[in-house]
């Protein structure tokens, strides 16, 4: 474990002291049947910050992510959002307290249309306000405005990232949690994401992101933790995590 190693130092503690933690995990286990994907693993999230889930492949980023949201096995530790235990609540009523995943590979519903996708994000909205959100969206995606009635399997990779960002806002969330939103993206493509990101940070949209690009990640983060077989390796300020757990933790050889 490096010297950044310890995730209960002060260095893996919010940016801003002042600020709210809105998600902590605990002790936190993921496990697939006998693939035991996370393992022990405490995070704070601070209302406000960017906070950035760095690893290689495999590393058990992703089933952090689902994890939150109850879409993978959590088999042991305890998350909370806003002080309130969502450890066995369902997806449905996570989402419904103010947590959105945008997933890897985006998962929109290609037959439908933008707006559709949108309203699907917004189901718990009236269809007024639903209508005032999908506006408010046009400023950062004007691709929503474009393309509103093309169905969505039909836009490039980098129009359905942003499609799969803006319905994710839709409803508000308190936090949204981003999974690799630049993977397959060409590099033009990418700078657009990474500033989309930026300016939700102006807007104050608390961001739990899981990012291969370390180095891009670690530009926009507040902190950053780094991962690796399952296990945080490291942890700290963006500014400060040591290029070298970084790429410990991407060889493998994180720990050893
Ligand atoms: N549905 C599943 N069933 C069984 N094992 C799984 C499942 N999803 C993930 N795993 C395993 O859990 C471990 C962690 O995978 P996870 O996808 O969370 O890692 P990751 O860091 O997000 O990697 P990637 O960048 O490839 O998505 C891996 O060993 C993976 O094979």
């Amino acid at each position: 474990m490096s010297s950044l190693g310890n995730q209960k130092d002060s260095s893996a503690s919010p940016a801003n002291p002042a600020a709210e933690v809105i998600l902590r995990a605990t002790g936190l286990a993921v496990a697939y049947g006998a693939v035991e994907a996370v393992r022990n693993l405490d995070l704070e999230v601070a209302a406000g910050e960017i906070v950035v889930l760095l690893g290689a492949n495999g590393a058990g980023k992703s089933s952090m992510l689902n994890a939150i949201v109850g879409l993978s096995p959590r088999v042991g530790g305890s998350i909370t959002f806003e002080g309130h235990d969502i450890t066995r609540k369902s997806t449905e009523m996570i989402v419904r307290s103010g947590i959105s995943l945008v997933p890897e590979g985006r998962r929109l519903f290609s037959n439908m249309t933008v707006r559709e996708n949108l309203r699907l994000g917004g189901a718990a909205l009236g269809l007024a306000e639903f209508e005032r959100e999908f506006e408010r969206l046009h400023d950062l995606f004007p691709i929503l405005r474009k393309r509103a009635d093309s169905q969505a399997g039909l836009l490039s990779g980098g129009e359905q990232q942003q499609v799969a960002i803006a319905r994710a806002l839709v409803g508000r969330p308190r936090l949204l949690l981003l999974d690799e939103p630049s993977l397959g993206l060409a590099p033009i493509i990418v700078n657009r994401v990474f500033e989309i990101i930026e300016e939700l940070r102006r807007r104050k949209v608390t961001i739990l992101l899981v990012e291969q690009n370390a180095e891009r990640a670690l530009k926009i983060a507040d902190r950053g933790y780094v991962m690796s077989n399952g296990v945080v390796e490291a942890a700290g300020r963006a500014a400060d995590l040591q290029t070298s757990a970084i790429e410990n933790a991407y060889l493998g050889t994180a720990g050893a």
